[in-house]
Order: C-alpha cells, then sequence, then structure tokens
C-alpha cells in the first residue's frame, strides 16, 4: 500500500474560517452599532485550561470581536458562579457564554450549564440546544463536532448514505457529532469502549470520527481503504528523550493510519483549531440573533 492519505490541514481551515467571521465581526459592529462579545468563564488553575482560555481570548480580538475573561478561584462556590451566569446572562455586551469545563468536583456541572441562556450557549451544551439539534431546529452546535462536519463536508461534499463510525458517545463530541451525520444522511453507527469487535465495526465506515480518549487506540488495520480519518483526540504522552514535554498524539495511530487511510486529521494542526474558530462564529451568530441584524449562517 502506497502512503495515499492526503493530511487535512485543519490549522489552515480554521486561519481561513476566523479571516470570513473578522470581515463578517466588522460588519456587524456597523450594523449593531458595538462588537459582538464572548464571555470565557474559568475556575482555577488547571494549566492546560489557562492555555486553551488564553488563545480563545486572542482569536477572539483579533476577529474583531470583545473578549471578556472571568478568572475565579479554585475554591469559589456554586452559588458564586451561578450568580455570574446570571449577569452574563443579563449583560447585552456578552453575546456568547463559555464556561471552560472541566469544573471542580464540588461544581455540578450540568447545574452550571442549564443556567446559561440558550441563545448565549455559544458551546451548544444546554439541554435546549442539544434537544434543538436532535430534531433539526436551528440552535447552536457543540463547537468541536461542528467543525469535524466542516472538514468533512469540504473534503467529500456530500455525505448521503456514507456508512460513519463514531468511537465515544460524550455529550460534548460523540453524540452531537453522530445527530448531525444522520443529519447529512449517513449510516450511522456510535461505537464506544464497551464495544464488541471494535476493529470490525470500524472496517466498516467510510467516515471514522474517533473521540475515545484513548492514546493511538484506532490501528491503520482497523481502517477501510480510502476512508475519511477525523481524530478528535488530544493525548499528552508521558515525557521521553525526544520530546520532554511530551509528544501531543490523538485517538488514532497516526503512522499505520496514513498509510492506509484516504484522508486524516493530524493531531496537532487538525480538529483542535477548528473548535475555537467554530466558537467565534458561534459567537457571532449568537450576536447576530441577539441584536436582530439579518445575516446569512450559510456563509461561515
Ligand atoms: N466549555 C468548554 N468548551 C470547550 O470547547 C472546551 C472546554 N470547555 N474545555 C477544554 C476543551 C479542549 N478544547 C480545545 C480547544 C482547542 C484546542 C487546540 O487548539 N488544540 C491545538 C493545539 C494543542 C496544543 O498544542 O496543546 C491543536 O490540536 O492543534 C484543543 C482543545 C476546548 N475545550
Ligand atoms: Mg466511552
Amino acid at each position: 500500500m502506497t502512503q495515499g492519505a492526503s493530511v487535512i490541514d485543519g490549522k489552515a481551515f480554521a486561519e481561513d474560517l476566523r479571516a470570513r467571521i473578522a470581515v463578517a465581526a466588522a460588519q456587524f459592529e456597523v450594523h449593531a452599532g458595538r462588537k459582538a462579545g464572548l464571555a470565557v468563564v474559568l475556575v482555577g488553575e488547571d494549566p492546560a485550561s489557562q492555555v486553551y482560555v488564553r488563545s480563545k481570548g486572542k482569536q477572539t480580538v483579533e476577529c474583531g470581536m470583545n473578549s471578556f475573561e472571568h478568572k475565579l478561584d479554585e475554591n469559589t462556590d456554586e452559588g458564586a458562579l451561578l450568580d455570574l451566569v446570571e449577569r452574563l446572562n443579563a449583560d447585552p455586551a456578552v453575546d456568547g457564554i463559555l464556561v471552560q469545563l472541566p469544573l471542580p468536583a464540588h461544581i455540578n456541572e450540568q447545574e452550571v450549564i442549564s443556567a446559561i441562556s440558550p441563545d448565549k450557549d455559544v458551546d451548544g451544551f444546554h439541554i435546549i440546544n442539544s434537544g434543538r439539534l436532535s430534531v433539526g431546529l436551528p440552535g447552536f452546535v457543540p463547537c468541536t463536532p461542528l467543525g469535524c462536519l466542516m472538514l468533512l463536508k469540504d473534503k467529500l461534499g456530500s455525505l448521503c448514505g456514507l456508512d460513519a463510525v463514531v468511537i465515544g458517545r460524550s455529550n460534548i463530541v460523540g453524540k452531537p457529532m453522530a445527530a448531525l451525520l444522520l443529519a447529512e444522511s449517513c449510516t450511522v453507527t456510535i461505537a464506544h469502549s464497551r464495544t464488541k469487535d471494535l476493529p470490525d465495526v470500524v472496517r466498516r465506515a467510510d467516515i471514522i470520527v474517533a473521540a475515545v480518549g484513548r492514546a493511538e487506540m484506532v490501528k491503520g488495520d482497523w481502517i477501510k481503504p480510502g476512508a475519511t480519518v477525523i481524530d478528535v483526540g488530544i493525548n499528552r504522552l508521558p515525557p521521553s528523550e525526544t520530546s520532554p514535554k511530551g509528544k501531543l498524539v490523538g485517538d488514532v495511530d497516526y503512522a499505520s493510519a496514513v498509510q492506509v487511510a484516504g484522508a486524516i486529521t493530524p493531531v496537532p494542526g487538525g480538529v483542535g483549531p477548528m473548535t475555537i474558530a467554530v466558537l467565534l462564529r458561534n459567537t457571532l451568530v449568537a450576536a447576530h440573533r441577539n441584536a436582530g441584524v439579518a445575516f446569512d449562517e450559510s456563509t461561515l
């Protein structure tokens, strides 16, 4: 087998999307008389979360939108966090609200997500928005699966009738990804850590979305030749001689998969940058809806 896979450049796609968002955000400012705004709430000092929050803030401003960062102490109680969410819900300068997950163990994540106004829920995690997605109504779709869908449609065009296997059943990625693929008329299988004969299930797929959170689990010999592989995993391997900070790998064993797949996303530089770009897209969509400014959302 020749090394046939084309590498799907999520970083470049995300840059292009952000350039289009910047144009539309400037137009929004002209029509609404204010910038679109995203509030990001971070509780605690998790270093990885701090990195993500910083790049979200930077890219929000680069796209011509306001970024409001709220950093709360690790020991903040749930009541104080819910009070902040209420203030952000009521703030007309705030179009989107993102509460960085995971939250500390003493805070009930579902309570906090439910407190966010569904019209500002740019993560698409509120049950109102998951309900809208499952019945096909307009709402907000979680950023990572929507980013994956954009990459798939860019690569394949119509997905109609294709066999798609989603590995992972989280509310954040697996379940909304399956709903999106079903809406594109794929035949969708949701596999997970308890699926029996997982390699055989994956071998049927024209489209594989790997979101199990297990480093390099999906091997090249699980992949039908020519299939499109979207790797959502972000796993840091233990430090080694060659990578003192620990190498970042996906849920797919890239070295073997790239020999067999038709197209594949790398880690880093694949799905990760799309997640943030779609967050900015959802924020700008929220701004137009909340301000009552007409906007053709299909252009983003
Ligand atoms: N409410 C909430 N919404 C989220 O969307 C959310 C969250 N909580 N908690 C944490 C996860 C993780 N996440 C990522 C975003 C960008 C990259 C990203 O840009 N990754 C780059 C670089 C990775 C690196 O070098 O560390 C890449 O894959 O190329 C990764 C992960 C959003 N999350
Ligand atoms: Mg699982």
